[in-house]
């Protein structure tokens, strides 16, 4: 039983759902939607805490609206001249939907399946508790020290609370296994958000074994990492984190499959398509994995003839697609070992690529280091013998609803198989309605941010599961570093302020005008270019030398 001094409301009755409640609270206990509150209950003789989330709140007794009308005499002054009392003058009936009470047998929630008596007093629920039992922690009591706890990142604290009050630290694992998805449109915090995860999972307590797929580059500040003592092992254990960009990102050409190769060709008709594909079917066959589009060619004349039209035409867009791009190459491949290691974070900058050789560059390398972790799993030699996660920035990229990349297969495959085999994605996207929704759905954890468009809160709500209508009408009004951390690494959704981050922030938005400012300022400061050839200064003077 609440002691009466933290008693904030008392239950008046149930409310409209069945897991609904309705109590009444004075004005001067500000309880906010979203915030946890707690009641006893007697379960099998023995009393439990039963948590419950603030829905709704409205007023139902205040000042007389007539004492508000005149917005030059303050509410308070007019009450004070009529001589009505106005402390305590506010009531507000508030509605609160009951999450159940922590089952320390099924380390979660369990609904005691009665709604509180009226009159049950009504208390704030401890930070203590919150922090035990809110996030998917496994304990075997409500209150444990959840910074003793390994394997757990800690992504922020509750935003109705005090910052840094109710902390909350969300299983690793979980989400690694089961798949994360981040979501939320531009600018409302979500690559800040992903870093500061990939912080928590290069701690000495994880050295997670990450790859960042970054089409934009904005994880180029992680290697401050490095230096950091927030990173050091007592063992000497330090985080790794490299940096690849196209330079090193090559993709042997018999690494490729028939589908990517069909992607990258300019609309090839039916009769180059099946011509092709039995050649390439052909070059898959032999022993060599060092081929080029030479071989390829003589392969396709070897069969049908040097003369065939259909084979010239392809013979030009294999030249102009595979072999005229630097990404290809007939004989060098990424070595998967050195882009995936246990406390190593490997950012692939793809900024410089186009979307479609990204998508390849991704295809090819999430196809072979799956191909590696089905390997370990099943006991065969392999490059990869440890779990990997992956992050992808404009996840819709690489997993487009429209079905319109090459790395759609594979990247359904791992959301969906991935779990089996220690391959677990990352998607972070700020169009949530252009993911492929067999990806999305698969996605156990999410994290998701300010969103105002309908469509993507209509794909969140369809493919969320635990995103409730309570949860996603927070959406539009967050800012920037609020998000609501729901699905499998959290036993009930959560309203959080996400930490900052210990290294700077890679993708800051350009103070514009700033810029502008002192872009002027330094042409004003620097003579121009004809007059600096006027001093002899230039590098022309305009006039031509007839020499
Ligand atoms: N948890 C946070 N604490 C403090 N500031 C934050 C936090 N999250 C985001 N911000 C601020 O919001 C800005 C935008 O965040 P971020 O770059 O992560 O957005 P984004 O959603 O990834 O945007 P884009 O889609 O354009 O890449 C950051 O530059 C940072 O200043």
């Amino acid at each position: 039983m609440a002691a009466r001094s933290d008693v904030i409301g008392t239950v008046a009755g149930p409310g409209d759902g069945p897991n609904e409640f309705v109590f009444v609270a004075p004005a001067d206990r500000t309880i906010k939607t979203g915030e946890f509150i707690t009641y006893s209950v007697s379960v099998e003789d023995e009393t439990r805490s039963v948590f419950a989330r603030v829905t709704n709140r409205e007023l139902i007794r205040g000042l007389p609206e007539g004492f508000l009308a005149d917005p030059g005499v303050a509410p308070d002054t007019v009450a004070a001249t009529l001589g009505v009392p106005n402390d305590d003058t506010e009531l507000y009936r508030l509605t609160a939907t009951v999450i159940g009470y922590y089952d320390a047998n099924m380390t979660t929630f369990a609904n005691p399946r009665q709604l509180p008596d009226p009159g049950t007093p009504l208390s704030i629920a401890p930070d203590p508790q919150l922090e035990t039992v809110l996030p998917n922690l496994g304990c075997e009591t409500d209150r444990v020290d959840v910074t003793e706890l390994g394997g757990v990142a800690h992504i922020g604290w509750l935003l109705n609370r005090a910052e840094e009050a109710t902390n909350i630290h969300v299983p690793i694992e979980e989400f690694v296994s089961t798949h994360l998805a981040i979501l939320a449109e531009t600018g409302s915090g979500k690559s800040y958000t992903a870093s500061v995860l990939i912080e928590e999972m290069m701690r000495p307590s994880s050295r997670a074994s990450l790859l960042v797929f970054d089409p934009h580059g904005e994880y180029g500040t992680l290697d401050e990492m490095q230096g950091h003592e927030a990173f050091e092992g007592e063992d000497g254990y330090r985080p790794d984190v490299v940096y690849y960009n196209p330079d090193r990102l090559h993709v042997r050409i018999s690494e490729l499959e028939i589908g990517d190769v069909m992607a990258i060709l300019d609309n090839p008709s039916n009769r180059m398509q099946e011509r092709l594909s039995t050649a390439w079917r052909s070059m898959q066959n032999q022993e060599s994995r060092t081929w080029g589009v030479d071989d390829l060619i003589h392969e396709m004349e070897r069969i049908y003839g040097e003369d065939d039209s259909s084979v010239g035409a392809l013979e030009w867009r294999l030249r102009r697609s595979i072999q005229r791009n630097d990404l290809f190459h007939p004989e060098e491949n990424v070595p998967l070992d050195d882009i995936v290691d246990p406390g190593q974070c490997t950012v692939l900058q793809m900024d410089t690529l186009d979307k479609r050789d990204q998508q390849l560059i991704t295809t090819v390398l999430v196809r072979r280091l799956y191909r590696e972790r089905l390997d370990d799993v099943r006991g065969r030699d392999t490059e990869v013998d440890h779990p990997i996660f992956a992050l992808f920035e404009e996840g819709h990229r690489f997993a487009p609803a429209s079905g319109d990349a090459p790395s759609l297969g594979i990247m359904r495959t791992i959301a969906s198989e991935g779990r089996k085999f220690g391959f677990g994605l990352g998607i972070i996207s700020q169009r949530p309605s252009k993911i492929d929704p067999d990806v999305l759905s698969q996605c156990g954890t999410q994290i998701s941010m300010k969103i105002r468009n309908p469509n993507d809160q209509d794909a969140i709500k369809k493919s969320v599961e635990a995103a409730g209508e309570d949860v996603t009408r927070e959406l539009p009004g967050l800012t920037p570093g609020q998000a609501i951390v729901s699905g499998d690494a959290m036993n009930t959704p959560a309203l959080i302020q996400v930490r900052r981050r210990r290294t700077e922030h890679g993708a800051e938005s350009r103070a514009v005008i700033d810029e502008w400012r002192d872009a002027y300022d330094q042409r004003q400061r620097e003579p121009s270019r004809s007059e600096a050839a006027d001093f002899g200064e230039g590098d022309s003077t305009g006039v031509q030398s007839l020499d």
